[in-house]
Formats: structure tokens, C-alpha cells, sequence
């Protein structure tokens, strides 16, 4: 055996590939020759001319690899390449990482493969005879969630660009080696692993009307649940904005309890109601020896249980010296407690809501740009409850199955309550409207909810839908009286009595029967409306 300068060891243990391992079949290896095995067969001396002087390319051991077989158990690969060496190769590379892997050394066995099979990976030469970037956009289009990995020769890097351009989403350049197309796969096998998960936990989420503790069905609420179901599977920071009451603390809870430390501590800080000085104690902590006369350190919520959520509640009105201190930390990863010199790692993940434009405090100066950019970088903005109406009478509804279980009264809402609450604008949101139903069990004098149970906001907004289409009405009537009039006909006279009957009668018929609610419309007493009614020949029955 010579020439062991210009050699490459392949290092690994019995079962992965450096104990089969041919370089014969993989392209940037394929001159190469076995030059030696050693007598344990873990390790092997190849050579070729000119080759690499003293690489050693390592492949792991399965359980040492950083792809867990089982997280790529479920991932579908189609590895197509027309040149059976580097399609053998490139398919035992796969398996051994754990691909479900498929094989195709033609367009035909490609497109067989694609009908049959769900792939979710396709590793492709681009170089095939029948044009590689068509195929790739029949792949695209039959198979639009697969990620598609092109191979391309230097020579035509220009098709990888428009590969990607076409959909691909990642590429390799001919020849490569072991670990760029390990990497490679890693990537397109994540990303895939990653979305059926985020899906899972949607389904897992997924109830009847919403999603975990997030309740509604309107499209905006439907969109946060596709967000909310991916960022709770990563670490990263998110800012979630909305008006006061939408449901932001709800949303970050979501986020955790949905992603892998569900189980872990989920802690909110309100950034806005907490002096200064306490507020930095409780996110930064401080050592004994901080002030004279602490006889005691204080753990930071930066630094508490790993895996945890640290939610930041309305965090625009964190202190600008301390939005500089929470910067640091989240750039070096490291907590600083007051006092202590000694950095203590960052252990939590952060979530931050705001009700104020936070874009446009930075642009005042009053927060600051870098930390808005650390925090955002996943955006979420809750949708207020009225550019969402749909999804009230399923929240009203959530909230007094939530009384009917805590009182055990069957409550249930009377149809003009639901269409006064369906139609009012909830300037509180979702917690405005979780507490009128509270408010309306608390007052009701029997199971059923009236609008008279409502809080009074509700009921003048109802009061003025029910005298806008009194108006209505007799705008209705003068019209017709002046168009009788024009057509030569004798204007008709009214009596104010007549008038007056009509008003009473037409306020109770809108009000579905409600009497008290009427007379208090009417700005008359109950006792003249029951005798008004007595009047009228209408019994109170
Ligand atoms: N989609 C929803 N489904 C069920 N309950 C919700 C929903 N959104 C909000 N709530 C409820 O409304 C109340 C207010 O929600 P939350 O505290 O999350 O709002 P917020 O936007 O964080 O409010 P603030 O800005 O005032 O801090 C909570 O009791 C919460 O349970």
C-alpha cells in the first residue's frame, strides 16, 4: 500500500457507512481507491491523484448523528440521477441517515414515483435528458410541499439559480462531498420534520371553534393559529401587538404550552405596571452584596427554569436603561445580575406584547430600534373583536358554558341579547366581552340572559339602533304621505295619539317583547306604558 499522503479515513463503527463505504460510488470520490482497512474494519485509507492530502471526512455512528433517525423516519426522499454510481450512493447516504428513500434513474421512474409516493424531499440531478428544470416544475406542481434539492456541474451554476427561482430550495454544486450533501439532506429533512410537526400540534390544538385556549374560527383567527402552531416549535422571540383585551397574554400562553417545554414555567412580567427599580430586580436579579443591607440574593427571571417563557407585558413601557440591559442580554445570551460580575446564561425563552405602536415609538425615540428587531422577529398582530364579529357568538358562548359549569344554572342567552352583543363594538375586546356575560349571570333573575342584563353601554347602542329605525319608519311615512300629496291625493291627518300608539307599539315589537326596556326608550314611566297598553287593548299577558 502506498501513497497513504494522498489518502482520505473514513472513520466510523460497524453498520454506518465507513464500514461499506465504496468510494467508487459517491462523484467527488469516485477515482478514488481503497488504499487500506484496518483489522477492525472501522477505518479506511483511500487515495486518489491529486486527491486531498490527509482529509478525514468522519461519519457518526447512528445514535451519534445529529439527525435522529426517528426524526426523519416519516420523511419521503426521491433521490433521481441518471448515473447509477452516484444514485447508489447518494441513496445509501440517505437511508443511513433514516430517509424513507426512493430511487429513480429516469424521468419516467421520477414521475412514477412522485404519483405513488408522498414525498417530501427530492434530491435531483438537473442534468437529465429529457430537461431537468421541466421536470422539476412537474415535481413542483404535482408535489407542491416537497422541497426539492437540485444537483447541478459547476459548469451550470446559472440553472441552479433558476432552479431555485423555480422553487427549489436548496442546491449542490458536482462534484460535492459526504457532508455538504449530508447537510444538505439535514436542512430539507428538517424543514420537513418541522412542518408536519407544526401541523401535529395544529391538529392536537384544533378544536370545534378554535385552537388550544384561543377561541374563534373568523380567517384572522385561522391565520394566527398556522403562526402560533410554528413559532411554538422554535425559540426565537415574538412580538405579538394588538389592542388591549385580544388576547395577547392568551396567545403567548398558547405558544408555550403548545411547544416541546409546554410543561415548563411560563412566567409574565407586566413591564408597565412595575417601578423601575422593581422591575429590573425581577427580570435581572441581584446578588447579596448589590445593596447594603440585603442579607439575601434574588433569582432572575431571565436566568429561571431552562425551557421556560419569560412573557413581557406591554413592554413598551420598559424603561429605556433597561430595554438597553435586556438587549445585552439577549445578544450575549448572558444575564448580569446587580451586583455580581459573573454572567449567568439566559435560559428562558421571551415572548413580548405591547398594545401601543411600538414602530412608531421607536420613530419618537421612546424604544429603542435594535431591541424592536431582537424582539420582532416573529410578528404577531391580534385582530380587535370587531373586524371579527363572527367569532362573538362563539367566545359569548365559551364564556357562559364556563358560567353554566362554575354555577351549575343552565344560563343561556335570549335572542336579543346575542344580537345586541353581536352587533356592538366591543372597544375592550375579548375581555370587555367575557365580562358582560359574567355581568349579565351575575344580574339576571332567572337562566335566561335579556339585553336588560347587558351593560348599559350595550343597551343605549341598542337603544339607538331600535330610535334610528323609529326614524326610519317615519320618514317612511312622511314620504309617502308627500307623494300622495303630489299625486293630487288629500294629505292624510294623524292624530298625535295615533302617533304616539304606533312609537309604543313599534319600540316593543323591536325590542322582541321587552316592556321595561321600552318604556325606558321612550323616556316614559313603566306604569304609563301598562297603561297605554291597557288603552290600546293589549293585555300584559
Ligand atoms: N381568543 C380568545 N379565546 C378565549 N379567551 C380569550 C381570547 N382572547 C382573549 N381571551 C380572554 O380575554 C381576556 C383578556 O385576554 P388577554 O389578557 O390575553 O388580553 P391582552 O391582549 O393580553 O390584554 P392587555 O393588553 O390588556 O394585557 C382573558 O381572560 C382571556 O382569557
Amino acid at each position: 500500500m502506498s501513497d497513504t499522503k494522498k489518502s482520505v479515513r473514513i472513520v466510523g463503527k460497524a453498520g454506518t457507512l465507513a464500514e461499506d463505504f465504496r468510494p467508487e460510488l459517491v462523484t467527488p470520490l469516485r477515482d478514488w481507491q481503497l488504499l487500506e482497512s484496518n483489522p477492525n474494519g472501522d477505518s479506511h485509507h483511500v487515495s486518489r491523484n491529486g486527491g486531498v492530502h490527509g482529509l478525514e471526512l468522519l461519519r457518526p455512528h447512528a445514535a451519534e448523528n445529529p439527525i435522529r433517525k426517528h426524526d426523519m423516519a416519516k420523511v419521503q426522499l426521491l433521490v433521481l440521477d441518471d448515473d447509477p454510481p452516484v444514485l447508489k450512493a447518494c441513496c445509501e447516504i440517505a437511508s443511513g441517515m433514516g430517509f424513507a428513500v426512493h430511487a429513480a434513474n429516469s424521468a419516467e421512474e421520477a414521475r412514477e414515483a412522485v404519483r405513488v409516493h408522498a414525498l417530501d424531499v427530492v434530491l435531483m440531478d438537473l442534468k437529465m435528458p429529457a430537461g431537468g428544470l421541466s421536470l422539476l416544475e412537474e415535481i413542483r406542481m404535482r408535489r407542491p410541499r416537497s422541497s426539492i434539492v437540485v444537483m447541478t456541474a459547476f459548469a451550470t451554476v446559472s440553472s441552479a439559480v433558476e432552479a431555485i427561482r423555480l422553487g427549489a430550495s436548496d442546491y449542490l454544486t458536482k462534484p460535492f462531498a459526504m457532508d455538504e450533501l449530508t447537510g444538505v439532506l439535514e436542512r430539507a429533512g428538517q424543514r420537513r420534520s418541522f412542518e408536519l410537526e407544526s401541523r401535529r400540534v395544529q391538529q392536537h390544538l384544533r378544536g370545534q371553534n378554535g385552537h388550544g385556549r384561543l377561541i374563534g374560527s373568523s380567517p384572522a383567527m385561522e391565520k394566527l393559529y398556522r403562526i402560533v402552531a410554528k413559532v411554538a416549535l422554535s425559540t426565537h422571540p415574538v412580538l405579538i401587538l394588538g389592542e388591549s383585551g385580544t388576547g395577547k397574554e392568551t396567545v403567548a400562553r398558547t405558544i408555550h404550552t403548545s411547544g416541546p417545554n409546554g410543561s415548563r414555567r411560563f412566567a409574565v412580567v407586566e413591564c408597565g405596571q412595575l417601578a423601575p427599580a422593581v422591575l429590573e430586580s425581577e427580570l435581572f436579579g441581584y446578588s447579596r452584596s448589590a445593596y447594603t443591607g440585603f442579607d439575601r440574593s434574588k433569582d432572575a427571571l431571565l436566568t429561571s427554569e431552562e425551557g421556560g417563557t419569560l412573557f413581557l407585558d406591554q413592554v413598551s413601557e420598559m424603561p429605556l436603561d433597561l430595554q438597553a440591559k435586556l438587549l445585552r442580554a439577549l445578544q450575549d445570551k448572558e444575564v448580569r445580575a446587580a451586583g455580581s460580575r459573573q454572567g449567568v446564561p439566559l435560559t428562558v425563552r421571551i415572548l413580548a406584547g405591547s398594545s401601543r405602536n411600538l414602530s412608531s415609538l421607536v420613530d419618537q425615540g421612546l424604544f429603542r430600534k435594535d431591541l424592536y428587531y431582537r424582539l420582532n422577529v416573529v410578528g404577531l398582530h391580534m385582530p380587535p373583536l370587531r373586524e371579527r364579529p363572527e367569532d362573538i357568538p362563539l367566545l359569548a358562548e365559551h364564556f357562559l358554558e364556563r358560567m353554566r359549569r362554575e354555577s351549575a344554572v343552565a344560563y343561556q342567552f335570549s335572542a336579543d341579547a346575542m344580537r345586541v352583543m353581536s352587533g356592538y363594538g366591543w372597544p375592550g375586546n375579548v375581555r370587555e366581552l367575557e365580562g358582560a356575560v359574567e355581568r349579565a349571570c351575575a344580574l339576571s333573575s332567572g337562566p335566561v340572559l335579556h339585553m336588560g342584563d347587558l351593560p348599559t353601554q350595550m343597551q343605549s347602542m341598542a337603544a339607538i339602533d331600535v330610535l334610528a329605525a323609529n326614524v326610519l319608519r317615519v320618514d317612511e311615512r312622511r314620504n309617502a304621505e308627500s307623494k300622495s300629496r303630489a299625486e293630487g291625493g288629500a294629505p292624510a291627518i294623524v292624530s298625535i295619539a295615533e302617533l304616539e300608539r304606533e312609537a309604543i307599539l313599534n319600540t316593543i315589537r323591536q325590542l322582541h317583547g321587552d316592556k321595561l326596556m321600552a318604556a325606558k326608550l321612550l323616556g316614559i314611566g313603566k306604569t304609563t306604558l301598562y297603561r297605554k297598553l291597557k288603552e290600546y287593548g293589549i293585555s300584559d299577558s
